[in-house]
Parts: C-alpha cells; sequence; structure tokens
C-alpha cells in the first residue's frame, strides 16, 4: 500500500463540505433579511469549517484572524505520557471530532499504521482549532521516544508555547526533562501539566510538587487534567491563550509572501503535500510560487539539491482539524496544507521558505524577501545498509525511500553496492526504534519487503600525525591492524540521564560501569528516585541499555541521551565469516576488551537463527584475520513435501502448491550471501532482534 495519510478529496460525504453547505444556507437566509452574515449571527461561528466557508463578496472569515488571535504551540512529554490522549481531549472539546469518532479510533493525531500497531507516535501532527469562535489554536503532537526527538525540536521552533505533560503514575521522568530543555532552548512558554489524574494511583500533589521543584516553577501554575474523563481541559485551552504569546509581531500579513515548509508527505493521489506556516503575506490557490532552499537535513538518495528553480501552481490550501478543510488562502500566522502540483519530492525540501515565483533573485528586479532560517540540522546516530529482498526491486525502493524521507527529516541516505548484497542503500537513523520503524513503514506503506544489517555508529579515525578527521559511516572502510600505529580511532559518546527508583540503584549502577561509563551527576529526586548522569559509549547504549535498565528495574526505570564529543577507544573490528567468505554485514567493531565474548556469542547466535542449507554451513568469527570462534550448521535437505519420509497432501495439488507458496515465501524474506540464505534475524543477531518482518 502506498503512503496515504489523508484522503484529501471533497466528495459528497465530506464532513467538512457538508458543514460548509450549512453554513452557507444560514449565510443566505441571514443576507436575505438584510444582515451581514458576521453580524446577524448572534452565536459565534464555532468550526473551522464554518469559518472556511468562502463567501464571493466578503471572502473568507478566516482572513479576519490577526496574529493577535493566534496561538501555535506543542505537546511535550516523556514516552506514554499522554500527549496524543490529551489532544483527543482538546479536539472533542472544541468540536472538531465528535465523541464518538474518538471512541472509533483513540489518538486521531496518530494515523501511520506503525503508529497504531506500537501505540506511539513518530510523526509531529498537526490540528488548527478555533477557540470561542476568537482564536485560532495551532495544535503539533509531538513524539515521545527519544529516537523522535528531532521531530520535537522542529515543532518547537514552530510554536511559541508547549504543554509539558507529566503523567500522574510516574511523576518527572528522563525524557521530560530532555523536552523541558529543548523547550526552554527554543525560547517558548512552557505550560506544566499533570495529567492522567483520574487514575486510582494517581500522586497529583506529589507530582506538582516534584515538576515545581524539577522546573524551578511555582506549584500554583502547574495544571491539573485527565484527557479521559475531560477534567481541567478547559482550564488547558484558557491558560493556552492567556500565557502562550502570539506569534512574533514582525510576522506580516502585508509583507511578500515567505512560508515556511514545515512537513510534508506523499499522497497517492494528489502527489507531494507540503504542511507550510505563512510567516508573511498570504498563500492562495492560484499563485505561482517557488521554494529557497539552503539544504535542510533531509536528503533522499541523490536528493539534497531540489527545490529553488522550479515554480509551482498551488492548487489547494486549506487547514488540518486534522481532516483537510479546504480555505483556499492562507493568511500570516496560519499553518495548513498545500498541494501544488509538486511531481518529485525532490523539489521541496523540509524548511524551504515559499516564495511568491518572480521575486527570486534574477527572475525580476524586485528582491527576493529573505529565506526563513533553517532548522538545525539533524545527525544521524546510527548507520545500516538496506537491500530490497529481491534484487531487481533497487529502482522501487529507491522511490520508496525518497518518498519516506520526505516524511521524516532525520533519516539521510545514500547510495550503496555491496559485492554480496548488491545494489542498496546506506541509511543513517537516529536510532534502533527509528531504524525499526523505517523498515515497518517500507513494508507497511510500500509493500516493500527489505534487509536491513546491523546498525554501526559512525566512528572518526584521526591521523596521528596531521590531526585530520574523517568520519565513517560503514566498516568496510576500517583500517587494517598495521595502519593502526598511524591512525587513532574516536568513538561517539553520549551523556545519557537515567530516572532510577532507589532499591534498584546498586544494579544500575553496575549495569552502567560494566558499560564503560563515567559518572558525571548523581542525585536523589522525589525522596523515592535517582537521577544519575552519565557519560557512555554510544555503541554500549545502542545495542541494549535501555532493555536492561528497563529488566533492572521492572520497567521504572527511564532513559535518555544526548550526543556529546567522541573520545579515543581502543576499539577493534571482529569480522564474521561464513564458509570462510567474510560478511561485512555481519561484522562489527567492539572495545578489545569484550571483543572475544561477543564474537562467541554472535557466531553461537547465528547458528541458531541461520537455517540449516543443503551443504554445511561454517561461521567463524576472526580478528586481524585469524579464527577465533567457530560453529558449525549440518547439511540438511528440505523438501517441504515431504514429513516423516511421506509425502504430503496425499497428491493434492492445491496443498502442494501452498505449501510450495510458503517455502517461497520464506526465501523472498531472505537473502542469498555467497550461497547460503541469510534471513533478517541473522543480519541483527548482535542486537538479539528477531525477524520483525
Ligand atoms: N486513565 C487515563 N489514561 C490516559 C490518560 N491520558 C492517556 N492515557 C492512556 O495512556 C496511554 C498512553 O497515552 P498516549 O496518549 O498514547 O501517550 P503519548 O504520550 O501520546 O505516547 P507517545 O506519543 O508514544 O509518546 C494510553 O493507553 C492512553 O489511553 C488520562 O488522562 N487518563
Amino acid at each position: 500500500m502506498l503512503l496515504v495519510r489523508r484522503p484529501l478529496l471533497h466528495g459528497s460525504r465530506c464532513r467538512s463540505c457538508a458543514a460548509a453547505d450549512q453554513w452557507r444556507r444560514r449565510r443566505l437566509h441571514d443576507s436575505s433579511r438584510g444582515l451581514s452574515a458576521a453580524a446577524a449571527s448572534a452565536e459565534p461561528v464555532k468550526t473551522i469549517e464554518e469559518l472556511a466557508y468562502v463567501d464571493s463578496k466578503q471572502g473568507s472569515l478566516l482572513q479576519g484572524f490577526g496574529l493577535s488571535k493566534i496561538r501555535n504551540f506543542s505537546i511535550i512529554a516523556h514516552i506514554d505520557h499522554g500527549k496524543s490522549t490529551l489532544s483527543d481531549a482538546l479536539l472533542v472539546r472544541l468540536g472538531n471530532i465528535t465523541a464518538a469518532q474518538r471512541r472509533d479510533q483513540a489518538q486521531q493525531l496518530d494515523t501511520l499504521k506503525v503508529e497504531r500497531e506500537r501505540g506511539i507516535t513518530v510523526k509531529a501532527q498537526t490540528a488548527s482549532m478555533l477557540y470561542q469562535g476568537e482564536y485560532l489554536l495551532n495544535l503539533i503532537d509531538t513524539p515521545g521516544h527519544v529516537d523522535f526527538s528531532y521531530e520535537v525540536v522542529r515543532s518547537l521552533s514552530s510554536c511559541q508555547g508547549a504543554l509539558l505533560l507529566v503523567d500522574a503514575t510516574q511523576g518527572v521522568q528522563a525524557q521530560t526533562l530532555t523536552t523541558f530543555r529543548a523547550a526552554q532552548e527554543a525560547g517558548i512558554k512552557v505550560l506544566p501539566v499533570v495529567t492522567k489524574i483520574d487514575l486510582p494511583n494517581a500522586q497529583v500533589e506529589d507530582t506538582i510538587f516534584s515538576m515545581a521543584a524539577t522546573f524551578d516553577l511555582d506549584p500554583e501554575h502547574v495544571l491539573a487534567t485527565s484527557a479521559k474523563t475531560g477534567q481541567g481541559i478547559d482550564a488547558v485551552l484558557e491558560t493556552i491563550v492567556k500565557h502562550v504569546p502570539p506569534p512574533p509581531s514582525e510576522w506580516d500579513a502585508a509583507a511578500p509572501l515567505r512560508a515556511r515548509v514545515l512537513d510534508s508527505w506523499y499522497d497517492p493521489l494528489r502527489g507531494v503535500v507540503c504542511l507550510v506556516q505563512c510567516v508573511d503575506g498570504v498563500l492562495a490557490e492560484g499563485d505561482r510560487i517557488s521554494t529557497c532552499h539552503l539544504m535542510s537535513g533531509a536528503a533522499a538518495a541523490g536528493a539534497g539539491q531540489g527545490g529553488g528553480d522550479t515554480t509551482f501552481s498551488v492548487q489547494e490550501v486549506g487547514l488540518l482539524t486534522p481532516a483537510p478543510v479546504r480555505t483556499r488562502s492562507l493568511w500570516s500566522g496560519q499553518v495548513g496544507y498545500m498541494i501544488g502540483g509538486i511531481k518529485s519530492v525532490r523539489q521541496v525540501l523540509l524548511g524551504d521558505t515559499v516564495i511568491r515565483a518572480g521575486t527570486r533573485k534574477g527572475a525580476s528586479d524586485e528582491a527576493p524577501p529573505p529565506p526563513l532560517p533553517l532548522f538545525a540540522p539533524c545527525r544521524p546516530n546510527l548507520f545500516a545498509s538496506c537491500f530490497p529482498l529481491d534484487g531487481d526491486d533497487f529502482a522501487t525502493l529507491l522511490t520508496a525511500v525518497e518518498r519516506l524521507a520526505l516524511n521524516d527529516a532525520s533519516l539521510q541516505v545514500h547510495r550503496e553496492n555491496s559485492t554480496m548484497l548488491g545494489h542498496g542503500l546506506r541509511v543513517g537513523f537516529l536510532g534502533l526504534l527509528h531504524m525499526e520503524v523505517f523498515k515497518q513503514r517500507l513494508d507497511d506503506e510500500f509493500n516493500m519487503a527489505v534487509l536491513v544489517t546491523a546498525p554501526n555508529v559512525p566512528y572518526i579515525f584521526r591521523d596521528r600525525d596531521t590531526g585530520a578527521e574523517v568520519e565513517i559511516e560503514n566498516l568496510a572502510d576500517w583500517p587494517e591492524e598495521k595502519r593502526r600505529g598511524v591512525t587513532q580511532v574516536l568513538e561517539p559518546m553520549v551523556e545519557a540521564t537515567v530516572i532510577t527508583p532507589e532499591d534498584c540503584l546498586g544494579s544500575m549502577l553496575t549495569l552502567l560501569q560494566d558499560k564503560r561509563g563515567t559518572e558525571l551527576d548523581t542525585k536523589f529526586i522525589d525522596g523515592e528516585r535517582v537521577l544519575l548522569v552519565y557519560k557512555l559509549p554510544w555503541q554500549e547504549v545502542v545495542t541494549d541499555l535501555h532493555d536492561k535498565a528497563k529488566s533492572i528495574s521492572s520497567g521504572y526505570a527511564s532513559l535518555t541521551y544526548r550526543p556529546i564529543d567522541p573520545e579515543p577507544a581502543d576499539l577493534v573490528l571482529c569480522e564474521m565469516a561464513i564458509n570462510t567468505e567474510v560478511v561485512g554485514a555481519l561484522s562489527f567493531v567492539s572495545h578489545r576488551s569484550s571483543v572475544m565474548r561477543l564474537g562467541r556469542d554472535l557466531a553461537a547466535r547465528l547458528k541458531k537463527v541461520i537455517p540449516r542449507q543443503q551443504f554445511e554451513v561454517v561461521i567463524q568469527a576472526r580478528l586481524g584475520a585469524k579464527p577465533f570462534a567457530r560453529e558449525r550448521i549440518p547439511p540438511y535437505r528440505k523438501d517441504v513435501l515431504i514429513k516423516s519420509g511421506k509425502t504430503v497432501g496425499g497428491g493434492d495439488p492445491s496443498r502442494k502448491r501452498k505449501l510450495l507458496d510458503k517455502q517461497k515465501e520464506g526465501k523472498r524474506r531472505a537473502k542469498t550471501v555467497g550461497k547460503v540464505q541469510l534471513p533478517q534475524s541473522a543480519f541483527w543477531a548482535l542486537l538479539s532482534k528477531d525477524d520483525a518482518g
């Protein structure tokens, strides 16, 4: 299935069109009595659909929203603290969705299949709401997992305020601290909210005091809500309107158009759809526009140069509620979607500034307005290779990944050619979950089965003589042992923050030390928990630190991290060979002190996950070409039509076909290296990950 976010066609059953018709009839009725609609209507307009109705004489009521009546805010929190559920509650309260719609589908803003299946937000989502017929509120629901923190940072940069949620049963967690810091760095107003107060084990007062102490706030300013019962939702809305500042007064409705591309996605019916924030001027249907592009973080395979020279005609603009409501224009301060006949994903990149065509330098005498500041670039923390399971599908893979990169600014992609695995892509991710979601989205949205190799972190090689540094994303570029005298290896480091219950402090400290951690800070918070700040090699964090910390603390510890400067380390490359052929995609880098243990473990794990073949398979772990671990998989001839010496299916051709098809599908999901069929689980054996698809 192709990526379908929301259908943008307005059919006869479209809710927004039906509401607009109703509104239109009411206005006609009012006009016939000689009154202007706005004046005649004693009750204020209640929905965006009503506002969006365009009167040929009076234009759209949306035009009347000055910047002072607009509020842009994000909802930020630790994972699972209730951001999407609070977003639902706000949408219901302001009439964007009905209670029945919410019952049918909770977390309305989590639209991707992967989000629904995993119950997590992966993409920030926007919805515009009308408050008391007077204020236009633009909400952004952000992801909570640290792997998607780039989405949070990007969302915060287009807002003037943020609701910082804390689950009343969990208290402040590691990612609460990170998101609070991100909001502070963005210089926006933070509104603290304790949520899930309806739960029987909610510790509302304790959580409020803990938030006040941690973030140096007045406890009186912490709001308390339940997104399930609706308690406190009105107070949240009032506080947003009162305390979140409107967009900066420098934004100018009368100035030449400048709109920033906040997000984009591919709609199979309409092509590329962009989410834009109109900073200056008006973006209207029929306008001819172009983009100013100054290289942003998103770089799809071979892309990255797009934008700029192409002009587009705007076909449709509107607000997302989250259903698309066509408004025909977007005015300064508004955030909405734009469809502009953009054919290629390379033509518009995230962070681009949309301007009116003809205002680009050289195209006319008129000086173009300066582009809006770009989003901070995003650096991948992890690299893995991605190969189509069917070698002929490379072109399809390339298109699918380009479309995914359009919707995921943190992906970085380069082409790669492997002698063993064929044409593929080297992809940079922010973390393991990001990598798994990428693989699943390719499957869900593009029906693209791929093999993703075990990831490695980017190492830096420093020439000891000249001090010149090169970043190595691919272990194929690892220097030979004999060159180590002249090359120093630096490994990426992170500052990890762990919040752990006090009763498992001892085991947590042992774990962090085993992972080569160095203590930076330790302090007690709220009487029962300890906050640990450690410097750790990123490689040690990425493999299994999160799982181990959760298991030690029965799920109560939380962990987050941020990259810091890389440091020199005694690292070696352990090569894995299958039937004497070194398979780069199975090889790994480790600290010299643990390489023998890890190499032996990996050989044993590979033995478990590589299916028996019709010939003997020998797995070796090698250091500097010398094998130090060996496992053997004996040969086995698998004829799926013979079980215990008897032919299955008793000659029934449909049963035989079914068995052969099943075997074929198994093979489709494996990759042949040399002659050996390797399933996805073999490539993720180092991470002890099972085949995700
Ligand atoms: N009882 C109760 N449950 C809530 C409330 N808010 C959220 N939940 C539940 O908490 C769980 C997580 O809620 P989500 O809204 O998905 O959390 P989230 O912060 O958006 O999650 P991520 O985006 O993955 O970080 C879900 O099972 C919700 O039903 C609340 O106010 N009361």
